[in-house]
């Protein structure tokens, strides 16, 4: 685990500090990719060094924290003002969850906010990072950024429709999601590997999270033609830079 000199762990006795946990441990198999997705390079540069750029221009955390598969070697060469921890699991709630012990290893506080975020959504902003601390800070649980469905939906049945699902309380959920890192981690334990997201995991303690809307722009790099479309979305926002910019 590599300290950052921006944001290395203070002690401090405030109870209420903001920590960023990127889980950056996965494989991408639906992406196709030739290797890992998150180190694509997209207008620029590696897929997850623009996650990181949003989260450093986040003046209120203490700091962020990426979570690596074992021998992973991508940060070795990458000058970034990141703590990583190479201990990625075999699912993205594993991974989470060696995340939170790390963060406390490096002195993070039980009571201290945690905001998780896909290192494969690249597209996540500042504002949206701000809009969600500015939701959750002052609630018991915490919440998600999400999205409420755009589209008519559809259940299917043998590839047929098989009815018109009501979607007026259906929301897509995204990241980053926003909880205590006790209580994160104690609905992770409990939920077990199988939740897909964070909320999911406080849901199972009986919680409801906060939805806080986001943006469809906010999508995870899931397939092959996602690629093209972040890099057309960063284009649009000036943020594409020459290839390989942040190795040193
Ligand atoms: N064991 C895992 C699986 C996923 N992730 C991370 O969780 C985020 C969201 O997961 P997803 O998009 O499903 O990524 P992959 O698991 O890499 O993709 P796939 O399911 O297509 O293999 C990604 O940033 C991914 O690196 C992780 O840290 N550890
Ligand atoms: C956490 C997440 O991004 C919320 O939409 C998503 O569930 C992670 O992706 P996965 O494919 O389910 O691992």
């Amino acid at each position: 685990m590599t300290p950052s000199p921006s944001h290395s762990p203070e002690s401090s006795s405030s109870p209420d500090r903001l920590w960023a946990l990127i889980p950056c441990a996965g494989t991408g198999s639906r992406s196709g990719a030739d290797g890992p997705k998150q180190y694509q390079v997209v207008a620029g540069r590696p897929m997850v060094l623009h996650t990181l750029a949003a989260f450093a221009q986040v003046e209120r955390l203490a700091g962020t924290l990426v979570v690596v598969s074992a021998e992973d070697t991508f940060f070795d060469a990458v000058n970034a003002t990141v703590l990583v921890a190479a201990c990625g699991g075999p699912t993205r709630a594993a991974s989470v969850f060696n995340g939170l012990n790390a963060l406390l290893e490096q002195g993070a506080a039980p009571t201290d906010w945690v905001l998780v975020h896909d290192a494969a959504r690249c597209l996540i902003t500042p504002q949206q990072i701000n809009a969600l601390i500015d939701a959750c800070l002052p609630d018991a649980v915490g919440g998600l950024l999400a999205l409420k469905l755009p589209d008519t939906l559809k259940s299917e049945r043998g590839g047929r429709v098989a009815t018109t699902v009501e979607r007026h309380d259906k929301w897509l959920a995204q990241t980053p999601q926003m909880f205590r890192i006790a209580a994160l981690q104690q609905a992770l334990l409990a939920a077990g590997d199988a939740v897909t997201d964070e909320s999911s995991a406080l849901e199972f303690m009986g919680q409801q999270p906060l939805l806080v809307e986001g943006s469809a722009q906010n999508f995870k790099v899931t397939y092959r033609q996602d690629f093209a479309l972040a890099e057309a979305v960063l284009h649009s926002r000036g943020a594409a830079l020459g290839s390989g910019a942040e190795r040193s």
